[in-house]
């Protein structure tokens, strides 16, 4: 990355800026919402209104002494931020503690009986048992053979807009626009890294929960079932995480969903479950999947382990900010300069929402900013999908 220019590190104290609003408005929003999900007891609601008072007005607090992760959140930093505001510290660092200082609150890593409680949950299941996943599912069936690729590629990039931090504050993504809906499209180079009868394995660095996940199981069915790869790993969070993030619990309640529908879902369902039971779909859940951390600073553990993959999928504006740094970047800058560090063919499927943006041409870059200058970076209705073989 030496020969790439330097780009400032996100921050969020500047008034008017998408990553102020979130730590000032959507951050507040969430823990309002939190709080009438449950009938959370006096406890958790001080320990609300005391993350709410130290992420808008405070500073970042330690976590408690005995926290099995306080070791963890020292050497990704904590050690620097604590004490100074949550606007002035990388945006990427604040957002991740504030999930985790939420957890925190609500008892989710205590001994007591809240211990794994999904503060989220109730947001996730009712998506998930919405119209629309109906709707979405009814339209496998009318999808031939020769649709299947293309339909499931963009049913697994679209489905980022499914965000629900995302809907929380800004409601749901509005139409499509003047300028074009993908700013960027290497899916031709996506599927020569995936040719039939492959017997490679494809590591999925998963987003969203419900409308998100869905289609990402039914890429990862489609592609073993055509035999483009052997083998799947679903990387998940360890914990809940940016509301609607899918953890382990998330991929169960997705595939029962699946496997209790109708028509071509269920055999979708089938397909991953037996996937799961004999190996060929694994789940992970490392502890780096919630890190504050860019992908350049991955474990040596999980680098060892995507340094295998044929391809490692990455799916969400989250993770594409880990991915490139969550940096403001030249838009024009090379997707293959600021991936260079990632240990083997790389395709990030995001929807636009939020700053962060590389590897586009001089035209896209010019017809965006001057069709939609306020809203095509953080609105959602424009998507890329990006590769680096
Ligand atoms: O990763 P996702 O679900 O696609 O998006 C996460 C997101 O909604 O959260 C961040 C702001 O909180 C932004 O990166 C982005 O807009």
């Amino acid at each position: 990355m030496s020969d790439i220019p330097f780009a400032p590190v996100i921050l969020g104290d500047e008034p008017g800026s998408f990553p102020h609003s979130v730590l000032a408005e959507r951050h507040p929003a969430i823990i309002r919402q939190v709080r009438e999900a449950f009938p959370y007891g006096p406890a958790q609601h001080r320990a609300l209104d005391a993350l709410l008072a130290s992420c808008t007005e405070g500073v970042v607090e330690p976590l408690p002494a005995d926290a099995h992760d306080r070791d963890r959140w020292e050497e990704w930093g904590a050690g620097a931020y604590t004490g100074r505001s949550w606007f002035k510290i990388p945006w990427l660092w604040s957002e991740s503690y504030f999930y985790r200082q939420l957890l925190e609150a609500v008892g989710y890593f205590g001994t007591g009986p809240w211990q794994g409680v999904d503060p989220f949950r109730p947001f996730k299941l009712a998506e998930l048992d919405s119209p629309e996943t109906d709707e979405e599912l009814a339209a496998l069936d009318a999808l031939s053979a020769d649709d299947q690729d293309r339909a499931l590629l963009h049913g697994s990039l679209w489905g980022n807009r499914a965000d629900l931090g995302f809907r929380l504050s800004t409601g749901d993504a509005g139409p499509a626009d003047a300028a074009p809906g993908l700013v960027a499209d290497d899916s031709a180079a996506l599927w020569a890294l995936l040719p039939p009868s492959g017997a490679g394995t494809l590591c999925l660095i998963a987003d969203n929960a419900g409308r998100e996940l869905i289609p990402d199981l039914l890429l990862i069915a489609h592609l073993l079932e055509r035999g483009r790869i052997a083998r799947a790993v679903l990387h998940v969070k360890p914990y809940p995480y940016y509301v609607s993030d899918a953890t382990t619990a998330d991929v169960l309640d997705a595939l029962r969903r699946l496997t209790g529908a109708q028509g071509a879902a269920v055999e979708y369902g089938s397909i991953l479950w037996s996937a799961m039971t004999d190996g060929r779909l694994v789940l992970r859940a490392h502890p780096f999947s919630s890190a504050p951390l860019p992908f350049a600073d991955l474990p040596a553990d999980l680098r060892a382990e995507l340094a295998t993959a044929t391809l490692t999928i990455v799916k969400g504006d989250l993770n594409y900010r880990r991915l490139v740094g969550d940096r403001l970047w030249p838009p024009t800058t090379p997707f293959a300069d600021v991936t260079s560090h990632f240990p083997g063919p790389v395709a990030a499927l995001r929807t636009l929402k939020s700053d962060v943006i590389t590897g586009l041409t001089p035209t896209t870059e010019a017809t965006l900013t001057a069709t939609e200058p306020q809203t095509w970076r953080t609105a959602g209705t424009h998507a890329l999908i990006q590769v680096r073989a």
